[in-house]
């Protein structure tokens, strides 16, 4: 199978190449990689004698892939995608942009939870297969068990987004404003004497300052929040949280009655980790038991972890988990509404199963279609 491979050298797109060397998936597989800026230039070193890089929009070169995996962007997605189906290329896009998620003759694949959906995709020819919204695809890699028991009436989430989201400028500017933060009151730090207060004061007024690094995110995050991410929706929404419904009943195959999903997607100070809490009306009074038994159950990768603050502390941070598959869950307890309210809160990496993971097993998927 002849693969073509855009936007590896970005973030998703390195974590995509470390993934699949990790797994050895280029064995057998005839990649090329393509570039938006550097044409003629070296391959990465993921397999021996790889052709030099062609360039990302040359339609021709395009339509020689039987398959093209992107990670390059919505913006790229929109430049060539059209022409390149229009030129007649039958076949598999494979994209980690939103552009072409909520098409009529697209999939959004998340294997651990929709299988079923992309198998049938395959059968009546579907050719293009997007990974979710990160924060969609976290939430049913930890909480699917719930949904494949058909148990879910409706769900509000917290979300608390990781700065990677965003993107790898995000993340550098993130860390430069903590440490702007720092290097502005490291004289009264030092000393023990000092006043918290007048620290504080230093602090709040370093971070409203003109001079504080904020071209990325727009307002300060380290030290603070920010309760809208993406567009505004007439509706009120943000488009993040407008996702949540519309992508879950899509990956799910639901979108004929769908589940009511809605909530506040916030963007908090973590480098590459998404967290959510969860109030989910349930259909019936589950035991808790019975539900971390069906979490447990439902993917190799999704952690129950033990509701005690221990466990909880040690367990289910975004520390805990970035850089890893794990999805822990946690926090599952009943809430004072009622046997049927669940409370819940889970972690993933917002890079691995939030973008890259869902993209490389889908290659996968194809390979043995
Ligand atoms: N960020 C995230 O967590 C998530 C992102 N997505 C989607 O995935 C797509 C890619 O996002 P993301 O990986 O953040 O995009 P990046 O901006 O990190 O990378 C995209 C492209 O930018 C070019 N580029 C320019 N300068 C650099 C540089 N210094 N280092 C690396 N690449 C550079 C590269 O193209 P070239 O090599 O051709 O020059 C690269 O492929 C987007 O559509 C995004 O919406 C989806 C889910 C999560
Ligand atoms: N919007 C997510 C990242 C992501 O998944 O984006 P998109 O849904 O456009 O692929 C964030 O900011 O954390």
């Amino acid at each position: 199978m002849k693969v073509g491979f855009v936007g590896w050298r970005g973030m998703v797109g390195s974590v995509l190449m470390e993934r699949m060397v990790a797994e050895n998936d280029f064995e057998g597989l005839e990649p090329v990689f393509f570039t938006t800026s550097n044409v003629g230039g070296a391959a990465p070193q993921v397999a021996d004698d790889l052709p030099a890089l062609k360039d990302a929009y040359a339609i021709d070169e395009l339509k020689q892939m039987d398959a093209i995996i992107s990670c390059q962007g919505g913006d790229y997605t929109k430049a060539v995608f059209s022409d390149l189906r229009n030129g007649g290329w039958q076949g598999y896009w494979i994209d980690a942009a939103s552009s072409l998620r909520m098409a009529d003759d697209a999939i959004i694949v998340l294997d651990p939870v929709n299988l079923n959906v992309i198998k049938d995709g395959l059968t009546r020819g579907v050719k293009n297969y997007i990974g979710g919204n990160c924060t969609v695809s976290l939430m049913l890699m930890g909480l699917g068990g719930l949904f494949a028991n058909d148990l879910v009436e409706w769900g509000t989430s917290m979300t608390y987004q990781a700065a990677s989201g965003a993107g790898a400028r995000n993340m550098r500017e993130l860390i430069e404003q903590m440490g702007t933060i720092r290097d502005a009151v490291a004289p009264e730090l030092a000393d023990p004497a000092s006043a918290i207060l007048e620290i504080d004061r230093k602090v709040a007024e370093n971070m409203r300052s003109g001079n504080f690094p904020t071209e990325n995110f727009g307002a300060p995050l380290a030290g603070s929040v920010l309760p809208f991410i993406d567009s505004q929706l007439e509706s009120g929404q943000s488009r993040e949280e407008w996702k949540a419904q519309a992508e879950t009943n899509k990956i799910l195959g639901n979108t004929g009655n769908p589940i009511p999903l809605d909530g506040t997607c916030v963007r908090i100070g973590a480098m590459r980790c998404h967290a959510q809490a969860l109030t989910l009306k349930l259909k019936k009074d589950v035991p808790v038991a019975d539900i971390e038994q069906m979490l447990a159950e439902h993917n190799e990768w999704a952690k129950v972890v033990p509701s005690d603050k221990e466990s909880t502390l040690r367990d289910l941070t975004p520390t805990a988990v970035t850089g890893t598959l794990t999805v822990p869950v946690g926090r599952l307890r009943k809430l004072s509404m009622g046997g049927e309210y669940l409370n819940a809160f889970t972690v993933g990496d917002q890079l691995l199963w939030g973008a890259a993971e869902p993209l490389r097993r889908m290659l996968k998927v194809l390979r043995e279609a």
